[in-house]
C-alpha cells in the first residue's frame, strides 16, 4: 500500500490547531518536529539518553508530518486540510511558513518512519529501557536493560507514574521478594522486578490486550518462568501473600483496592502506588492510613504522585 507524507511548516503556536485538522481528516498520528525541542534543557537527574539529532528537525519553526493512505479522496482531504488551515488566520494563529509538500512513502518506510523517535532511556539509577529494534551496549556492569516495544499497552514505560514505581521498587525491593503488579500493562514493572531479584511476581490486568503483551514482553526479556500473567480484575479472588504489591493505575481505581492490599501483603510488606494526581494525594493518603497502613514515602514528578505504604509488623 501506498502512502502520502504530508510535511506542513508552521509554528509552535499552530501545532494543536493543526494536530486536530490532521486528525479529523483522517491521519491516524503526527509527527511534530519542533526546532525549540533541541534547546531545551532537560532534567536529567540519572543521566537520561536524550538522542536528538538536529538533521531531523527544520530549520526554523516546527514541521508536522502525518501519513495519509494514497486513494481516490487524496487531492480532495488535502485541499480540505489546506483550507482549514488557511481559516486559522480568522483567528490571528501565526502559520509562520505555512508551507505544505506531499511526498510519496511506501508502507515498509511508513511502518519504520517513526521508530527513530524512540531510543534507549535511563529511567532510574539501574534500570535502562530500551526499544527491542535497538543494540544497545550497557555502560556499565550493574545496569539492567529492559527491551520493550512501544505501540503496545501503555506505550515505552517511560510515562512519570511508570518511573516513580520503577524508582521504588528499585529503592525497596529486597532479593526473593513476592510481588505483586496490579494493572500490568506492558509487564514493564514485572520485568524490572524480576530483574531486581523478586523471586516471582503475579501481573494482573483487566485488559487482554495488556495480559497479551505482559506475556510477549516477560518473554522477550526471559523472565517469563518468574512472572504469572493474568487478566484479572484487580485483587478479586488472589489469595497470595505478597511481599510487595505494586499498582499504578489512577487514584480512583487504587481506592478501590486498598483494603484487599493490606488483607493479602506480608507484615511489613510495601504498597506502591502511582498514577495518584496531586488534586487525590491527601484522599489516597487518608485512605492507605484508614486501612492501616503507615506512609513511608511520597513522591512526585512533574504532576504525578507517587505514595508507598507499609503494612506494619503487628496488624492493626
Ligand atoms: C497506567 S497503566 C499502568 C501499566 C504499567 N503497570 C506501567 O506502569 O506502565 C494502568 C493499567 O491498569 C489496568 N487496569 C485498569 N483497571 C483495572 C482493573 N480493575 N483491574 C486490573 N487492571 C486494571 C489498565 O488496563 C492498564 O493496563
Amino acid at each position: 500500500m501506498k502512502w502520502t507524507e504530508l510535511c506542513i511548516y508552521t509554528t509552535n503556536e499552530a501545532i494543536e490547531p493543526i494536530s486536530n485538522i490532521i486528525h479529523e481528516a483522517g491521519a491516524s498520528g503526527v509527527v511534530i518536529e519542533d526546532q525549540q525541542d533541541l534547546f531545551i534543557e532537560r532534567e536529567a537527574p540519572f543521566g537520561e539518553i536524550y538522542e536528538l539529532n538536529p538533521e531531523d528537525y527544520p530549520e526554523e519553526g516546527v514541521r508536522l508530518k502525518a501519513y495519509l493512505p494514497v486513494n481516490s479522496f487524496l487531492g480532495e482531504t488535502v485541499s480540505e486540510i489546506k483550507q482549514a488551515i488557511n481559516n486559522l488566520l480568522l483567528y490571528d494563529i501565526d502559520l509562520g511558513m505555512n508551507k505544505i509538500t506531499l511526498s510519496e512513502v511506501n508502507e515498509e518506510e511508513w511502518a519504520t518512519a517513526w521508530k527513530k523517535y524512540y531510543k534507549p532511556v535511563k529511567i532510574s539509577e539501574k534500570i535502562t529501557i530500551t526499544p527491542t529494534w535497538e543494540d544497545y551496549q550497557p555502560v556499565s556492569t550493574d545496569e539492567l536493560i529492559i527491551e520493550l516495544d512501544p505501540g503496545m499497552a501503555f506505550g515505552t514505560g517511560t510515562h512519570p507514574t511508570t518511573v516513580l514505581s520503577m524508582q521504588a521498587l528499585e529503592r525497596f525491593l529486597d532479593k526473593d521478594d513476592l510481588v505483586i503488579d496490579v494493572g500490568c500493562g506492558s509487564g514493564v514493572l514485572s520485568i524490572a522486578s524480576v530483574l531486581l531479584g523478586a523471586r516471582n511476581v503475579y501481573a494482573y490486568d483487566l485488559d487482554e490486550v495488556a495480559v497479551q503483551s505482559a506475556k510477549l514482553n516477560t518473554k522477550v526479556n526471559k523472565v517469563d518462568k518468574q512472572v504469572v500473567v493474568k487478566q484479572n480484575n484487580l485483587l478479586n479472588n488472589v489469595d497470595i501473600h505478597p511481599d510487595i504489591i505494586v499498582a499504578n493505575i489512577l487514584a480512583e481505581i487504587i481506592l478501590r483496592f486498598e483494603r484487599d492490599a493490606y488483607h493479602l501483603l506480608k507484615p511489613d510488606g510495601l504498597f506502591i502506588t502511582s498514577g495518584i494526581i496531586q488534586a487525590k494525594k491527601q484522599l489516597v493518603k487518608d485512605r492507605l492510613m484508614e486501612a492501616g497502613f503507615d506512609i513511608v514515602e511520597v513522591n512526585q514528578m512533574e504532576d504525578w504522585i507517587s505514595i508507598i505504604a507499609k503494612k506494619p509488623k503487628e496488624s492493626r
